[in-house]
């Protein structure tokens, strides 16, 4: 099947009003504005960092009828208005035949293929939405454009409040969305039938007719992976899909749905060529992450394994950084960049707390050293964390 999508080009969050949280992730994670459109009844903010774009949507009227869907453009209305990262765009290169095809799939596209222009040129989008709770897709064209971001915005010239030294974090390195219990097989199967997405397997462990299923400290979860077919495998984001399989209903995926109210975006992953100087930038301008209990570094030599994959295991437990390591044996699976190909592959994972109120949305850096998958370790040392900053919130 033919490449349908590229890259995203930007993530959509919507903030409940009058919540500061654009103004964190500028100040904070040192996303520079660059573009806005205000209207009497919503605020839309274009932030970037690297090629990572989150379109902020702010509304500036309180309750639910003070915006409707046709005040935020190039997205809908989420709905609930509690804060949520509801929207990925992916540029397109034929907005009109992929939302033809989307349609004689059964799919909904509550925004048709539109045209909007401004002085730097027109772009066509489309809004499809998918069948994983609030989130939706903008399909968008922009090759016509020669602007700053969109049309309808206005650049943002001033110089930027802080340039963020030291804060290396180059695009969005993958998606994770919490799907509905029983629902992960299905977003798999929506995902390749519409957008042309390709299964990759997370860990060489991973059954294909089962998907990544860790378990253990009533972590119970279930992990499937995708990959857009188009473009250079370095820049293509991936999408995890996450399903709870926990019997006790108190796992972080757990949590998500019942504090969303339902499906949707759980994390970011942002990547970064140095996560070690962009956690430290980023905890002295405030950012929280979550800390790995101490017995990480301690248990297991995962002290040897950090030291053997050159970092610093002293460092790494100061800033409260994960750490896994490849199995040997795992080359050449969809997903790996190609690029990198040391001996020793590894990757490197920190999570910051939730953004919103709730405990829902937050954003992850990592540092791939050649390992294209997620460590099953650091996925339960995030599972433990979080238990123990639930259980200090009680
Ligand atoms: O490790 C990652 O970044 C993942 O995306 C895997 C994952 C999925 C769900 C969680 O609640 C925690 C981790």
């Amino acid at each position: 099947m033919a490449a349908l999508l590229s890259r995203p080009c930007f993530i959509s969050l919507h903030m409940p009003y009058r919540k500061g949280w654009a103004q964190d992730l500028a100040n904070t994670f040192c996303f520079q504005p660059v573009a806005v459109r205000e209207t009497s009844r919503v605020r839309q903010l274009a932030l970037r960092r690297g090629s990572a774009i989150f379109l902020v949507n702010e509304r500036l009227v309180p309750g639910p009828a003070g915006a409707s869907s046709r005040d935020f453009l190039y997205d809908v209305d989420p709905r609930p208005t509690l804060g949520t990262a509801s929207n990925v765009c992916f540029e397109v290169d034929d907005v009109p035949g992929l939302c033809k095809r989307l349609q004689s799939r059964g799919c909904s596209l509550p925004v048709p293929p539109t045209e909007v222009r401004d002085d730097g040129g027109s772009v066509t989008y489309g809004v499809a939405s998918s069948v994983v709770g609030n989130i939706s897709h903008t399909l968008l064209d922009r090759s016509r454009y020669r602007g700053p971001f969109l049309p309808g915005f206005q650049p943002i010239q001033r110089a930027p409040l802080a340039t963020g030294d030291g804060i290396k974090i180059t695009h969005f390195d993958h998606i994770t969305y919490v799907c509905p219990r029983g629902g992960a097989r299905a977003a798999l199967d929506w995902y390749q039938r519409c957008f042309g997405f390709r299964r990759f397997l997370l860990n060489p462990q991973e059954r294909p007719a089962e998907g990544y299923v860790l378990g253990g400290q009533g972590a119970g979860m279930l992990l499937l992976a995708l990959q857009s077919a188009q473009g250079a495998p370095t820049h293509g984001c991936k999408l995890i899909l996450a399903e709870s399989l926990s019997k006790d209903g108190t796992n972080q995926v757990d949590t998500f749905l019942e504090q969303h109210g339902g499906a949707g975006i759980q994390h970011v992953g942002l990547r970064t060529t140095d996560i070690v100087t962009t956690t430290r930038a980023l905890q002295q301008r405030g950012a929280r992450f979550f800390t790995p209990p101490a017995t990480y570094y301690s248990q297991g030599g995962k002290a040897e394994e950090i030291r053997v994959a050159g970092q610093d295991p002293h460092r790494l437990a100061e800033l409260g950084i994960l750490l896994d390591t490849t199995a040997p044996g795992d080359k050449g699976r969809p997903g790996t960049d190609a690029a990198e190909g040391p001996s020793q592959e590894y990757l490197m994972q920190i999570f910051t707390h939730p953004l919103f109120s709730e405990e829902t949305f937050f954003l992850e850096l990592i540092d791939r050293r050649g390992a294209p998958g997620f460590g099953e370790g650091n996925i339960q040392a995030l599972w433990k964390a979080v238990q123990v900053y639930m259980d200090q919130q009680q």
